[in-house]
């Protein structure tokens, strides 16, 4: 027994020291082909300066401004590696348009772009279930993307039109409620519920009934309240340490799957009725009835995956349209100029009639009319994108990304941080102008649909600016299905709106007033003086901190 003791005791520098080398190569050699832009420290990589980047801010910023001053210390490279073993995967952050394109444009490895994020999937899958067309890849993403997308033509959106501006009057509604009153309010709820109530009944042909708090909307409104109110700012990775809190997302999640359930079982007997005699005029469009075309029998296969896929739309399509919209709200009201520009757009374009009856009389011509509010929109996505992407390709793919300076990298194994936030504001890109609010650098070059994405990335649009340089819905054969969809309904709310009512921020971005009460303007610049910035925190989208603090007036055009 003795001699085994000792025999241990003689092997054990050899052990350790065979460990601690171990340790060095996983730390230090396995991803050292990568440019290391901050050195690790062995236990923690880069964990403690994330850490330290994070106590720097003002609590609740979204990561994409930690990011932001980790890169721009380092005089702005192209891809940062973060070692964020052991708690995460090792992450590269992309902050040049170049390399996201190399990530997201299809290849002979990866003929659907680089695979997404094990990341994503984890931290959404209660949300939208594991068989989502957001996470799905090869070809049972394929066989599903070419399902949906019959409802996102654009020629069949435009016949959304009259459903989309009767959810706007709802929301006008309430406007002009607050606007009488003069209290301050979240703008946040009143456009998720606007912007949900337009997504329901695209995908379900339900009236939601989110935006009417006197009726008890339909339970999937309440089910997705609750799951999404589990997420929290900045906390994904910590989220196991709250239990109540995981409990809660886990039982609303079955709740609300079981309420899709329920609707698509409901609906079925009647979709399949109308399948019978629709023609293509007349066929149904709406996500649960693509998703149940030529399906004869709802298996529990088939209505698990639809009600992933009912998740998914519900999800994708509210959240992040509704940011843009407080965003837009709020960039308007402090650039005076850019206001009276789009106020101007509309005077032209509808005089003193509604609107909405222009839209629904000349929907085509009047939308592309709306130029320079597509302008507005396009600059709002590029400053605020509300997602982002993360893809990774599986250790020893092989696949490799060229670096400005002609170097190529292999990024086997790595999680890949598309960081819309950071390429969107690169200076080279974007000059001096890159963090400031300008629609005008859009003007000629305003689409935002998914015709741009067939274009060569490097190649410059009518602004001169590579077309790759603005991916708010990211580009490649992963892209957003709804970007039309969101620009459409963006483009509707603003004519419906910005003529009609005086927005104005209340505590963070709020306008700074001289003692006259008159805004006071940047030096030199088309933009108010604004108190606290109104930066985004991490809510399962990028989203304003304050849910949007706001006060209205009804517009006086001459006042
Ligand atoms: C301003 C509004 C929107 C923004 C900024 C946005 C952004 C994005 C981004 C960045 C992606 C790619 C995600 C990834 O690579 O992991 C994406 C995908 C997606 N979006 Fe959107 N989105 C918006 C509106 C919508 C709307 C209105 C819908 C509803 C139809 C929608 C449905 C989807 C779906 C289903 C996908 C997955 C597509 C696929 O993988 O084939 N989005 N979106």
């Amino acid at each position: 027994m003795a001699q085994l003791t000792y025999a241990i005791l003689a092997l054990l520098p050899a052990v350790l020291w065979y460990l601690w080398a171990q340790l060095r190569q996983w730390r230090f050699k396995k991803y050292s082909h990568i440019p290391i832009v901050y050195p690790q420290s062995l236990p923690l990589g880069h964990l403690k300066l994330l850490g330290e980047g994070f106590m720097k801010m003002e609590k609740g910023r979204h990561i994409d401004y930690v990011l932001r001053d980790m890169i721009r210390a380092k005089g702005d490279p192209e891809i940062l590696f973060l070692d964020l073993r052991p708690i995460n995967f090792p992450m590269v952050i992309v902050a040049s348009h170049k390399v996201a394109e190399q990530i997201t444009r299809p290849s002979k490895l990866h003929p659907y772009s680089v695979t997404k994020s094990p990341t994503m999937q984890s931290t959404y899958r209660r949300l939208v279930g594991a068989r989502s067309l957001l996470s799905e890849e090869d070809e049972s993403w394929r066989i599903l993307r070419k399902r949906f997308n019959p409802g996102f033509a654009p020629s069949h959106l435009i016949t959304l039109l009259p459903s989309i501006l009767d959810k706007t009057s709802t929301f006008i509604s309430k406007l002009d409620a607050l606007a009488k009153t003069g209290e301050t309010f979240e703008m946040d709820p009143l456009c998720t519920n606007l912007t949900f109530d337009i997504i329901g009944q695209i995908v379900t042909n339900l009236d939601f009934h989110a935006q009417d708090e006197n009726v008890d909307g339909i339970d999937i409104v309440r089910h997705f309240r609750t799951q999404i109110g589990t997420y929290k700012n900045n906390d994904q990775m910590f989220a196991f340490l709250d239990p109540k809190r995981r409990i809660t997302r886990l039982v609303s999640s079955i709740q609300l799957d079981a309420s899709i359930k329920k609707c698509i079982k409901t609906q079925f007997a009647q979709i399949k009725e109308g399948q019978k005699t629709e023609t293509k005029r007349t066929k149904d469009r709406s996500v649960i009835a693509l998703a149940l075309q030529d399906i004869d029998v709802l298996t529990s296969d088939v209505l698990q995956s639809t009600a992933d896929q009912v998740k998914t739309f519900l999800f994708a399509g509210h959240d992040t349209t509704s940011i843009l919209l407080q965003r837009l709200f709020h960039e308007l009201s402090i650039h005076p100029k850019c206001l009276a520009t789009i106020r101007a757009e509309h005077e032209s374009i509808f005089g003193d009639r509604n609107p909405r009856e222009i839209l629904l009389e000349k929907p085509d011509e009047t939308m592309k009319a709306l130029s320079y509010t597509s302008a507005c929109i396009k600059e709002a996505l590029r400053l605020w994108p509300p997602a982002g992407s993360a893809r990774r390709a599986l250790p020893g793919a092989g696949f490799k990304v060229r670096l400005q300076d002609g170097q190529e990298v292999c990024l086997d194994g790595t999680v890949l941080y598309l960081c819309q936030f950071l390429i969107q504001r690169d200076p080279k890109v974007y000059g001096e102008t890159a963090t400031e609010f300008v629609p005008e650098r859009w003007l000629g070059d305003t689409d935002t649909s998914e015709a741009t994405n067939d274009f060569n990335g490097t190649q410059a649009g009518a602004s001169k600016i590579p077309i790759s340089a603005w991916r708010p819905f990211e580009r490649g054969p992963r892209n957003c299905i709804g970007q039309e969809l969101a620009n459409l309904e963006a483009r509707v709310i603003l004519a419906c709106v910005m003529r009609r009512y005086d927005f104005e921020k209340v505590g963070a971005g709020e306008v700074v007033r001289d003692e006259m009460g008159e805004p006071r303007m940047e030096k030199g610049k088309d933009v108010y003086k604004t108190k606290a910035e109104l930066f985004s925190s991490m809510v399962v989208t990028s989203k304003p901190h304050d849910r949007s603090l706001m006060k209205l007036r009804m517009h006086k055009p001459n006042a």
